[in-house]
């Protein structure tokens, strides 16, 4: 089954198409990779999908409703979540609180009986507690709990944020090149926590990603943009075989030499 599907999605900025008339289907419990040099279009295209732009044309369905005009801020709770190219994470606060902050952003108490601590707030809070020290020992961070945030490194933090994307129990997790700045281990732990995500879980991941290691290893399909438009799509087989993708690749090495 479809869960996250884009019809003829473009968007323009001035003069520029950043992205062409692009369609592409997510399925059900898959990890799709989004791929394609520097420039071709991907950070726009998860802007899109998260509402972060509005697109120029097309629409966007997630889990067959139309979410083209949904704001942002209510995504979380039709089930997507996300993790920023640049770390989006309170470096004061400790891992713990971190997580609970995805969690209180998706509470449902109204203020009065939060404030008072009492019946539904109580209740909420317990369970976001008990949800908080599960994303934890999920991603084996037992003994960095109490530390702020900012102490960890950067790998660790990104696992944090991880955590924080994963406290709405989202459907769909769009994670923007999650290992780049990491070293090799900890790219690997990243990939191996990815694929547990889909496994374990059964969770639905899109992500944007350079690091072709990963790609290939974890994902079901794989996508290939270049200059805004689709050039390829399939098994990671598929595409690293296909020469409009190894063109492109190599055109834009040329380039950048
Ligand atoms: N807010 C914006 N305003 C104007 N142009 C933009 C904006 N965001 C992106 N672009 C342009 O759109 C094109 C696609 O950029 P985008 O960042 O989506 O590519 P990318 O594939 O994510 O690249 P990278 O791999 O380098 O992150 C580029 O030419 C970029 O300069």
């Amino acid at each position: 089954m479809s869960l996250l599907k884009l019809e003829n999605v473009t968007k323009k900025f001035g003069g520029l198409t950043a992205v062409s008339d692009i369609g592409l289907t997510v399925e059900q419990g898959q990890i799709y990779s989004l791929i394609g040099p520097n420039g071709a279009g991907k950070t726009t295209l998860f802007n899109l999908v998260s509402s972060i732009f509005p697109v120029t044309s097309g629409r966007i369905f997630f889990d067959e409703k139309d979410i083209t005009e949904v704001p942002t801020h209510a995504l979380a709770s039709l089930g997507i979540a996300r993790t920023f190219q640049n770390l989006a994470v309170f470096k004061h606060e400790t891992v713990v609180n971190n997580i609970l902050v995805g969690l209180h952003s998706h509470l449902k108490a109204d203020p009065f009986s939060a404030a008072v601590f009492w019946g539904r707030a109580r209740n909420e809070e317990i369970r976001a507690r008990e949800r908080a020290e599960e994303i934890i020992e999920f991603l084996e961070i037992e003994e960095l709990r109490d530390l702020p945030v900012g102490t960890l490194s950067y790998g660790q933090q990104k696992r944090v944020e991880l955590g924080r994307a994963l406290a709405v129990r989202p459907k769909l997790l769009l994670l923007d090149e999650m290992v780049s700045g990491m070293n090799q281990e900890e790219r690997e732990e990243i990939g191996r926590f990815v694929l547990d995500l889909k496994e374990e879980l059964g969770m639905t991941v899109f992500m944007v990603e350079h690091d072709m290691g990963i790609v290939m290893d974890i994902s079901d399909h794989v996508c290939v943009m270049n200059h805004g438009a689709k050039i390829a799509e399939g098994t990671p087989d598929e595409v690293s075989n296909n020469s409009d993708v190894i063109d492109a690749y190599l055109g834009s090495r040329r380039k950048s030499a």
